[in-house]
């Protein structure tokens, strides 16, 4: 069997580090292999390394498709850090040359705007669009048509849950103090909780005052990550519908800040999340695995 190579981008943004992978001009890893590819190849011991993998390709109908998929070969609906790494780099690369990008992903179409400097990307701002708080939408079966501050027992446990989806699925709780600790202990258990089919993301929240949280993620498919983008957008939505918090947000995560910016349309809550992505390194992989 001949190797081949695979050329990819290793990109963070607030230190959730995905791996990119360019398939515009064709399919680089087969799509009934993509999921052990990306198990592989995001193992830190055993592989490049990375909370997931982001493969760029042509859009029918937009101006080029995300995809992204966890470190535990699932493919994800959204992922607000992703896609500034991916804006970043379809820029940068030259594969997409707009500074206002319409992009194709599994949870609609979003919208870019870029900030650039001597043709370099700065920053971006992405309007992560309007969320959902039906329980069957996001999905969690639950009699209750939404699953807002609900309180569940968890580990002999009582704790207050809400249920929101911002492309994808995520909880809220709202903590005295955030501890990575207990967002192991409990994260996994309410990932992997059968009131969500689909299993969720699980944010931990503590409020620092109206226009600022500090929070950490137990992110599905991945476990606890230095950062959550859409984990930052849910735990602002959920906070400003519970009125504990104001339209423009300072989010504090364990790799840095994001600034949220909540907008209300028709009755829903909606954000637009902005912040920076950094490339770390190109690499070559020669296939197959040795
Ligand atoms: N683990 C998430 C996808 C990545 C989201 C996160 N890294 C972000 O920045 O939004 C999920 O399965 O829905």
């Amino acid at each position: 069997m001949n190797t081949k190579t695979i050329l990819f981008t290793k990109m963070h943004a607030l230190g959730n580090d995905y791996i990119l992978i360019d398939e515009t001009r064709g399919e680089i890893v087969k799509e009934r292999e993509k999921p052990e590819f990306v198990k592989k190849i995001c193992d830190r011991n055993f592989g490049v390394g990375g909370d997931g993998v982001i493969f760029v390709s042509k859009s029918d109908n937009l101006d080029i498709k995300f995809r992204i998929f966890n470190a535990d070969g699932s493919e994800a609906e959204m992922c607000g850090n992703g896609i500034r790494c991916f804006a970043k780099y379809v820029y940068e690369k030259g594969i997409l040359r707009k500074k206002r990008m319409k992009v194709e992903t599994l949870a609609g179409e979003k919208i870019l705007n870029l900030k650039t400097k001597n043709n370099l990307v700065e920053s971006i701002k992405v309007d992560m669009g309007l969320a959902t708080f039906k329980s069957e939408k996001i999905p969690v079966k639950t009699k209750d048509k939404t699953f807002i501050n609900k309180v569940c027992k968890l580990n002999d446990k009582k704790i207050k849950l809400s249920a929101v989806n911002v492309g994808n699925p995520h909880t809220v709780i709202f903590v005295d103090e955030v501890s990575r600790d207990y967002a192991e202990k409990i994260g996994p258990v309410i990932e992997n909780h059968p009131i969500f089919p689909e299993r969720t993301n699980v944010n931990f929240v503590k409020v620092l005052n109206p226009n600022e949280i500090k929070m950490i993620t137990w992110e599905r498919g991945v476990g606890i990550t230095l950062a959550c983008g859409t984990g930052a957008v849910a735990s602002t939505i959920v906070g400003r519908k519970l009125g504990k918090l104001n339209k423009e947000v300072t989010v504090n995560l364990p790799g840095g800040r994001l600034k949220i910016e909540i907008y209300e349309k028709n009755n829903k809550i909606g954000a637009f999340m902005e912040g920076k992505a950094t490339m770390v390194f190109e690499g070559i992989l020669s296939m197959p695995w040795q």
